[in-house]
């Protein structure tokens, strides 16, 4: 309960809304409450007319009718007005749930998706604003006006009988305990449910995303069964979950009856034996029947908000997680940044650094990349290459020691103005659905027409771009799926040509490419370095025998710093790929491979 209180605090603008439509909901059920009061006198007026106690007359009859008629007419009205609000506010919470969970998720620190799934987040976020919206909009429409039917009903309860209104004041705090009692163990049951869920969502959308794997592996059966299962599973957590609630509900439901049973006793008692009029019955009679539905739906209410309860601590789960140290949303102003731009550029200064707190990757490095300098890494696959690279990006924090970028330490720096001294080519071109321009201008969101085609020229992208459909307009499908990977790959050189920082994160990829494709992107790569520090995750070595330094990587310790042709002579591992790549056996070939030279 405390996180939805949470959740109408957090959405506080729409304060006008909630009172709007409380206000609305209150004349609603005015306006319903008064109608049986208006046919109690009617019935009364035409039952004194035919006993004979009053004169016949039409008039008070048709003002009667004339009233009835306006007071439908408001409720219609203000029931529309209402419903208005109500879908004003639940798409208006939705967008600032929505809004504050991916603004959330964009603050969230590397390593927590390490452990979750794409497809799991959306799913968790999906159900836990649809939960709460629903909440809240039932809440608003009907809290209010229940409260108000009861107070009504009790009221003119008491006014006939002391009794009947006893029997009222009975039920509502016991149907909302009986309920009660159910709901904590519906949740239990809704939280395995939705454990179900969010596994088989996690899992459909990295199939989806990744159709090619499955169909090469042809595994869409067991993909489908297991995804199956997960809902199976939930199917029959529902059955138990419903038979019991509904089970509850029989319960409750048939207290209440027996409830009723004595309130019309007493009506009907009372009226024969001529203590209540025939109005007042009516009256009484409508009234019971308009406090039961409160009452019934309440099963309803307690639903939904069991549902917002669960979503709403889901949602809390993810808000309550702890951001990445320096807000990555925030606008750094790097002009006010005072770099310290003496040599190095880059430094690592005894750094060590683990994923898990029991095996350290990386193990007392130190490192100083010189201005303009390239700088390749050779290790075995797995040996901390793409680890060195993430701590300089500022995902995840050294365990010990300092990483200084342009003089200032990495962790301390705002991470924007961080990410923005420093281009990444990735070695799976990540490229986002949208037309190429939409793509490169991700690199500089300013970028001219003139600048791009430069980039595009630049990175040897310009002649396959043009020859394109729409040329720059063409649409490239989701991550680039149109393009071939060489295709991909100077896309991205071009991306990070327009981002123009001054230091540059290579992480091969050519080695997946033909050997066209590779000079290609390859000639596009050696422009992009061009006047920029490089460090670069090498996987050929042929790409890397033009570096000025070549860092040897074991067991993530630093072996060898030197330049290729230095290195070449050491018998280190560089010296021993070198040799291996010539005499291509098949041992030599394993090596290589387990170096992440070859494929
Ligand atoms: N997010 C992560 N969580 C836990 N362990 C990780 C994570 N990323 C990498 N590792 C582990 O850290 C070690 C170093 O990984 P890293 O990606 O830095 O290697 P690499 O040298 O770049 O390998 P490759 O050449 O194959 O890309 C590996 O043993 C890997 O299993």
């Amino acid at each position: 309960m405390k996180s939805i209180v949470r959740i109408v605090s957090s959405a506080r603008q729409l304060t006008p809304l909630y009172i709007g439509i409380i206000i609305g909901a209150v004349v609603t059920t005015a306006t319903t409450l008064l109608t049986p009061f208006l046919i109690a006198q009617a019935t009364q007026t035409v039952v004194d007319m035919t006993t004979g106690s009053r004169e016949p007359a039409i008039m008070p009859l048709v003002w009667l009718a004339v009233i009835l008629l306006g007071l439908m007419l408001a409720n219609s009205v203000v029931t529309n007005i209402t419903g208005y609000m109500g879908d004003q506010m639940s798409s208006r919470i939705r967008a600032i749930l929505s809004h504050n969970y991916f603004h959330k998720l964009l603050r969230l620190p590397q390593r927590y998706y390490d452990s979750e799934l794409t497809g799991t987040i959306i799913s968790r976020l999906n159900r836990s604003i649809t939960s709460i919206s629903d909440f809240l909009q039932v809440f608003a429409n009907g809290f209010f006006t229940t409260m108000l039917t009861v107070v009504v009903v009790l009221f003119v309860a008491a006014w006939h009988s002391p009794w009947l209104a006893l029997l009222l004041i009975v039920i509502y705090p016991t149907f909302v305990y009986l309920t009660a009692l159910t709901s904590r163990k519906w949740q239990v049951w809704e939280r395995k449910k939705n454990q179900h869920y969010d596994i088989a969502g996690g899992r459909f959308a990295e199939v989806v995303g990744q159709l090619r794997v499955v169909k090469s592996f042809t595994t869409e059966r067991t993909e489908l069964d297991h995804f199956d299962q997960h809902y199976t599973d939930a199917v029959s957590l529902t059955k138990t979950q419903s038979r019991f609630w509904h089970a509850m509900d029989v319960a409750r439901r048939g207290a209440l009856d027996v409830v009723f049973f004595g309130v019309y006793l007493i009506i009907f008692v009372a009226t024969a034996q001529g203590r209540f009029s025939i109005g007042s019955m009516v009256l009484l009679i409508q009234l019971i029947q308009i406090a039961k539905a409160p009452v019934t739906s309440m099963s309803y209410y307690v639903d939904t908000m069991q549902r917002a309860v669960t979503g709403s601590n889901e949602y809390f789960q993810v808000m309550d997680e702890a951001d990445e140290p320096h807000n990555p949303l925030e606008a750094a102003d790097v002009k006010a940044i005072e770099w310290v731009d003496r040599d190095p550029i880059v430094s690592y200064q005894d750094v060590s650094f683990g994923y898990d707190e029991d095996r350290l990757v990386l193990d007392g490095i130190d490192l100083d990349v010189h201005r303009g300098e390239r700088i390749a890494f050779v290790g075995e696959s797995g040996g901390g290459k793409t680890t060195l690279v993430n701590l300089l990006l500022g995902l995840y924090a050294p365990t010990s020691g300092t990483i200084t970028v342009r003089g200032r330490s990495v962790t301390e720096l705002p991470t924007r103005a961080l990410r923005q001294q420093i281009g990444v080519v990735f070695q799976d071109a990540t490229l986002f659905s949208g037309t190429v321009r939409d793509n490169l201008l991700y690199g500089d969101p300013n970028a001219d027409e003139e600048a791009l085609r430069e980039a595009a020229r630049r990175a040897n992208a310009l002649d396959f771009i043009e020859r394109l459909p729409d040329g720059f307009d063409t649409e490239i499908g989701e991550r680039g799926v149109k393009l071939s990977g060489g295709q991909k790959q100077r896309i991205s050189v071009a991306r990070a040509m327009l981002k123009d920082a001054p230091i540059l994160v290579l992480d091969e990829a050519t080695s997946a490419l033909d050997t066209k494709a590779e000079r290609q992107v390859q000639a596009g790569l050696e422009e992009l370095m061009v006047g920029r520090t490089s460090l670069i995750i090498a996987h050929r070595l042929s790409t890397i025998s033009a570096v000025d330094r070549i860092v040897t990587l074991i067991n993530g310790r630093i072996d060898e710093v030197g330049s290729p042709a230095e290195l070449a002579q050491t018998n280190g591992i560089y010296a021993q790929l070198l040799a291996l790549q010539a005499s291509d056996s098949a041992a030599g070939r394993k090596i290589l491979r387990r170096f992440g030279i070859i494929q």
